[in-house]
């Protein structure tokens, strides 16, 4: 595996692995855990070569958020993605990634308003400016990224829609479903931040909408089923809730009942100071 800094070194290593083949782009923030590696495995599925980037992207961190505090485990992390297979692992510097004079910035409309966009405000903004320099720096054939940050995925295909990104077509964006842990706590680097307790806790969360879930299947009324979700969170012990909504899974519109397309239950709440986020589907009453 390679490992690489700079553009120029990458952009000729990527080169030489298209001779071999199609090439798919895993992009993270590092602090790799099993569902980032399930990204990785179903990238070498998908293509000959696999590459991977690591980059705690600034622009997408707001003033007051975790940028300093974020994991940074570059030695432990190369290790991890050598054991897979993985080809290249790009991991720019700050300065690469944004050189002096840097003055873009892509901001993707109604997809990136709301939920997470209203709690962090230019966070999507710096999410698409990021993903939209690792598919120019690498033009991968797919590229793969997880459900558990839905909203994301959706901001990620409109932008490569509507920019007309060629490699890879927003039909090559492949979202993964979430990877949990046995007790049913999605995985998430940011669980790391949790003191033993409110790692304990933490499991009210996919509960709760395990249990939402199967309400709204049922027919039941979809504001008492939110509300009821908000209390169980609370007394299973977080602190406050960012959203609790059920959403078009596709265009993320608010629904106050069911329609006939896939629909996402989707929450952000709090527990000590950390921030975690979850998403399921939401199949339409049987009825
Ligand atoms: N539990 C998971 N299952 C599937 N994909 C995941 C999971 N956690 C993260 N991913 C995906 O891995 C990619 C890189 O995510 P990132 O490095 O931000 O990790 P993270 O665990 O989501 O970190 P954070 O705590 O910052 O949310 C993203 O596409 C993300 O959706
Ligand atoms: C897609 C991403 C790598 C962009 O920095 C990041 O938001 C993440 O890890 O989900
Ligand atoms: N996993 C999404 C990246 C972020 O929270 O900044």
């Amino acid at each position: 595996m390679q490992i690489l800094h700079a553009l120029d070194p990458l952009r000729n290593a990527v080169n030489a692995l298209r001779g071999r083949g199609t090439v798919a782009l895993v992009p993270t923030m590092g602090a790799l855990h099993e569902g980032h590696l399930t990204l990785v495995r179903q990238a070498r599925q998908q293509a000959e070569s696999v590459v991977v980037s690591i980059f705690v992207n600034p622009l997408q961190f707001g003033a007051n958020e975790d940028l300093d505090a974020y994991p940074r485990q570059l030695a432990r992390d190369s290790a991890l993605l050598e054991a897979e297979g993985v080809d290249i692992l790009w991991a720019p510097t700050v300065d690469a990634m944004y050189p002096a004079g840097f003055a873009t910035s892509v901001s993707v409309a109604g997809v990136s308003e709301g939920l997470c966009g209203a709690a962090r405000p230019g966070h999507f903004d710096g999410v698409a400016t990021v993903v939209c320099k690792l598919f120019n720096q690498v033009l991968p054939d797919v590229a793969l990224f997880g459900e558990k940050d839905w909203q994301q995925l959706a901001v990620i295909r409109r932008m490569a829609r509507d920019l007309d990104l060629s490699r890879p077509c927003a039909s090559a964006i492949l979202g993964v479903p979430t990877v949990r842990e046995s007790d049913g706590l999605a995985m998430s680097s940011r669980n790391a931040y949790l003191s033993a307790e409110d790692r304990a806790r933490a499991v009210a969360l996919p509960r709760a909408m395990k249990t939402a879930v199967a309400a709204i299947e049922q027919g039941a009324v979809v504001a008492e089923v939110l509300a009821q979700l908000r209390e169980d969170i609370v007394a299973g012990g977080f602190l406050s809730i960012d959203y609790a909504e059920l959403r078009d899974a596709d265009d993320l519109t608010a629904l106050s009942a069911p329609g006939g397309n896939p629909m996402r239950l989707i929450v952000a709440a709090r527990i000590g100071s950390t921030r975690l986020i979850d998403n399921m589907p939401v199949s339409p009453p049987a009825h």
